[in-house]
């Protein structure tokens, strides 16, 4: 059993798949406490995963995002070989401090303050800027490096970073600019 905070069928609203319909698989509880977490994480339900593979099934789309919380907190090689065998492609949304099944195709790592990156995998960095040092995680072994306003509020200030170290990009949360989840 995994415990679920929700699952919901949406656009990838931020990074390199944004605008991409998804199902959004999202685990309970998290082994981080960030300060500006944009997300009610804690409350859910233990569900097998034949409820889970069940409810995704009702979705028309092929991309399966886990998020959380932390979902490194509760997937294995077995849950993401029977999404990979529902024929989803599967996502992960993760702070990078824990480790992850190899078998996930795209790694999205957001490294969070004063919390060491254990993965040496992964295929964007998004890390929410709230005028941290973010020049150690340009070091991070990603082919996309991006930076987010927090919760929309200071996307000038990130512009402006950004076009004054161009090996970043901006990540916008376009869910929240359209108002759908
Ligand atoms: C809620 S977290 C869940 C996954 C994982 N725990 C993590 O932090 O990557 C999903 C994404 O939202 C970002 N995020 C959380 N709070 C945010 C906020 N207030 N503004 C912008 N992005 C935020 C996180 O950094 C992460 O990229
Ligand atoms: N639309 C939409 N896109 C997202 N991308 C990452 C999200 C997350 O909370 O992990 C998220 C989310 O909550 N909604
Ligand atoms: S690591 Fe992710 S889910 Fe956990 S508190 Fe931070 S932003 Fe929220
Ligand atoms: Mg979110």
């Amino acid at each position: 059993m995994r415990k679920i905070n929700e699952i919901f069928y949406s656009l990838q609203g931020e990074g390199f798949h944004a605008g991409t319909p998804a199902i959004f698989i999202r685990f309970s509880g998290c082994n981080l406490k960030c300060n500006f977490c944009d997300t009610q994480h804690e409350s859910g339900e233990l569900m097998s995963d034949k409820d889970i593979l069940q409810t995704i099934d009702g979705y028309p789309a092929n991309m399966v995002i886990l998020t959380g919380g932390e979902p490194s907190l509760w997937i294995d090689d077995l849950f993401i070989k029977q999404l990979h065998q529902a024929g989803k492609i599967v996502c992960i949304e993760t702070n990078g401090t824990r480790s992850i099944p190899a078998s996930i195709d795209w790694v999205t790592c957001s490294p969070k303050q004063d919390a060491p990156v254990l993965l040496n995998r992964m295929d964007e960095v998004k890390v929410v800027y709230t005028g941290q040092d973010v020049s150690p995680y340009l070091e991070l072994p990603a082919q996309h490096h991006y930076l987010q306003p927090c919760s929309c509020k200071n996307t000038k200030e990130v512009v402006d970073y950004i076009l004054a170290h161009p090996k970043w990009k901006l990540s916008l949360q376009t869910h929240k600019l359209i108002h759908i989840q």
